[in-house]
């Protein structure tokens, strides 16, 4: 059965979305992201779907997209920062690599900043709210993670560094093959 290499999962501004293409090219393999497969097979961004149909919508699109992803990538595969909520992918996952990419709520909310583009952070007080998602969800990370890699102190480069580490793949040379 096809697996992916590395499935990225982790918070809002963790990078995975950043660190996703920078692995696959370092391992040579092809990167998907969840949530551009989602906007992709509804031709409509992410907010958009939020507002038009709300979140529970979007959880069942993005359970179905995780599902088939999950069997058919083989490559590196991001998902949302919010996938893990569901029980059935936390199962699905107890079958792949996956790499949590964990970052504190300062780290977070620098990098998400003020960006519309995460409903999830919208509202009256984004660093309540990004505090209330870390704590709810840390021990879902947790618990479908294969390894665990720190991004607060890296540079996106150095994050793929240890998520090659924690794996057990040594990084292909540079101008080798
Ligand atoms: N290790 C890092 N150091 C500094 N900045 C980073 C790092 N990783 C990502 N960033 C920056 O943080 C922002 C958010 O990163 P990214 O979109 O990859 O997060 P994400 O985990 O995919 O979030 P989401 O769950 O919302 O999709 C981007 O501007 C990116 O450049
Ligand atoms: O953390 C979340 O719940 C989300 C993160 C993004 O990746 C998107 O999947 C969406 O904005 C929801
Ligand atoms: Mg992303």
């Amino acid at each position: 059965m096809t697996s992916p290499r590395a499935v990225l999962v982790g918070p809002p501004g963790s990078g995975k979305s950043t660190v996703g293409p920078l692995l696959a090219e370092r391992l040579g393999v092809d990167f998907r992201d969840a949530d551009a497969d989602i906007e992709a097979a509804a031709g409509r961004s992410i907010p958009e779907i939020f507002t038009s149909d709300g979140e529970p919508a979007f959880r069942e699109l993005e359970k179905r997209a995780v599902a088939d992803g999950l069997g058919r990538y083989d490559g590196v595969y991001s998902l949302g920062g919010g996938a893990i909520l569901a029980e059935e992918t936390r199962a699905l996952l107890a079958e792949h690599t996956v790499v949590f990419l964990s970052v504190s709520m300062p780290a977070g909310m620098q990098r998400t900043g003020m960006s519309t583009a995460r409903p999830v952070l919208a509202g009256v007080n984004p660093r309540a709210t990004y505090k209330q998602l870390l704590e709810a969800r840390l021990p879902l990370y947790r618990s479908v993670a294969t390894a665990e890699v720190d991004t607060d102190e890296r540079r996106p480069d150095e994050v793929v560094d240890a998520v090659l580490a924690a794996l057990g793949e040594k990084a292909p040379v540079e101008g080798s093959s």
